[in-house]
């Protein structure tokens, strides 16, 4: 049988990961796909670059569209990333009644409903595992695997990029910007970095993740978004003191108000086999109400594992070729007619346990002062913890954990808090979360 005619867009860091793994495993994964899968056609933004892959035999060209509008293309591959002209160039290939495979997050996060309801319309696929967690088949472990159950919550450490950061901060207390640049040489970052570091790609990626899930329509803008700006070394020192890794987190939870969807720096008991996901891999712990939780481990990020990813989405798009759409497994895990309309909870609504880091000054009372505002707001305190002031320092940290409360509460207690005449600056606060 003939080779199966795939071009691909882009030929950056997954771009040329995926011309590479296809070579290398060429005859593996043709007796997978009962087909070869070759790349015939390239699109870049410059001809003449000195690339990580081999271009022999590949048409190249700088007309990404003379791709997706090419009668001989089968599978448009896009590995641009970003929102333009990715969707336009989607939303072409589709009209064309191609299928399409993509690793990008933002992509989909941000225009997925019209994506899939295109696609749809034309009886094509649109694949996107390499858009969630790189490598970790984490998409197909949800959409197919976990199809018994309600799925109560996920959590993952889903942007390695910022998980690598935050390990080189904890083991060796590199500096921020030193450990940024060195992700980037490494291919892990996005285009635009402050997606990784602001939290915005790991938004992306939990959009994508709470759709699956829960089957709601994809609503990026709904997800509350924090970075890991505000974690320094002392909160990473402290939170160890206490029995705690700070950790990246991506969390989507069904309640019965509505649905939880955040992003954030989160403390997590150092005996969790998620706080002990290091460097540039990945994790998500998905619990379902029949399976109980269940636990996805893998490199988040670089060529090779995306490039895993993209070519398990290419073998699927080949094996079912001659499916009849609506047999296919459903782009959203859930049939489309059959979307929930759950509400996405107000943060004020949702309820964390909190890490509060205050400097305050070194004086009778203030101790209780705080406490006392927490405890008439509603806040019990499981730890607290007050360290020597730094040499020639008038403030002194004082650490505290609470238990679980709702965010205004803490809104409430943290402005009452701020407003002491002793408590100097900004009060620093992290949630925690047990996950059990
Ligand atoms: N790098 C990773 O580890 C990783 C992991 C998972 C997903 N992703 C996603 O994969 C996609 C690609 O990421 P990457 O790391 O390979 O990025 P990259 O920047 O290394 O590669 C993108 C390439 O696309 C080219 N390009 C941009 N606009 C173009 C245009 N109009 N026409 C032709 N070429 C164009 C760029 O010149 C660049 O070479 C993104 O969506 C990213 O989010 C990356
Ligand atoms: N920039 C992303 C790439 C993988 O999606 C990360 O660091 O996780
Ligand atoms: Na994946």
């Amino acid at each position: 049988m003939s080779a199966v005619r795939v071009g691909l867009l882009g030929l950056g860091t997954v771009g040329a990961g995926t011309i590479n793994l296809l070579q290398r495993n060429n005859d593996e994964i043709a007796r997978r796909a009962g087909r070869n899968i070759d790349v015939v056609s390239a699109a870049a933004r410059h001809l003449d670059r000195p690339r990580a892959c081999s271009t022999d035999g590949i048409r190249l060209t700088t007309d990404p569209f003379s791709i997706v509008d090419d009668p001989e293309t089968e599978i448009v591959l896009e590995l641009i990333g970003g929102y333009e002209p990715a969707r336009e160039l989607v939303l072409r290939a589709i009209d064309n009644g191609k299928h399409v495979v993509t690793a990008n997050k933002a992509l989909i996060a941000k225009h997925g409903n019209e994506i899939f309801e295109r696609a749809r319309d034309r009886g094509v696929t649109v694949s996107f595992e390499a858009a969630v967690a790189g490598g970790i088949p984490i998409i197909k472990s949800i959409r197919e695997g976990l199809t018994g159950n309600r799925i109560q919550w996920l959590a993952g450490i889903i942007n390695g990029t910022a998980n690598y950061i935050l390990s080189e901060m904890y083991y060796n207390s590199r500096e921020f910007a030193e450990v940024l640049a060195e992700a980037q040489r490494l291919g892990y970052a996005e285009a635009d970095p402050s997606f990784d570091v602001e939290g915005v790609d790991a938004a992306h990626k939990l959009t994508i993740l709470a759709s699956i899930a829960f089957g709601i329509p994809l609503q990026f803008d709904k997800v509350h978004v924090e970075g890991i700006g505000h974690v320094s070394r002392e909160d990473v020192a402290y939170a160890e003191e206490l029995g705690y890794r700070i950790k990246h987190l991506g969390m989507c939870k069904w309640t019965e108000d509505g649905v939880e969807l955040r992003v954030h720096p989160t403390l997590l008991p150092e005996r969790q086999l998620l706080a002990n996901v290091d460097g540039v891999m990945n994790a998500i712990m998905v619990m379902g109400d029949a399976v109980g939780p269940t636990l996805y481990y893998g490199a988040g990020a670089g060529a090779a594992p995306t490039a895993s990813a993209v070519v398990a989405d290419l073998v699927d798009v080949v094996r079912e070729f001659n499916v009849e759409p609506e047999s296919r497994v459903p782009y959203l895990a859930f049939q489309s007619t059959a979307l929930s309309d759950q509400p996405v909870l107000p943060m004020s609504a949702v309820e964390t346990a909190y890490y509060l880091r205050l400097e305050v000054l070194d004086e009778p009372g203030v101790l209780a002062d705080v406490t006392r505002i927490l405890g008439s707001n509603g806040i019990s305190i499981e730890a607290i913890l007050q360290k020597e002031p730094a040499p020639g320092a008038d403030d002194v940290p004082v650490i505290i954990l609470t238990h679980r409360v709702k965010e205004r509460q803490m809104n409430a207690a943290q402005e009452q808090m701020e407003a002491l005449p002793a408590v100097q600056g900004r009060i620093n606060r992290i949630r925690l979360e047990q996950l059990q």
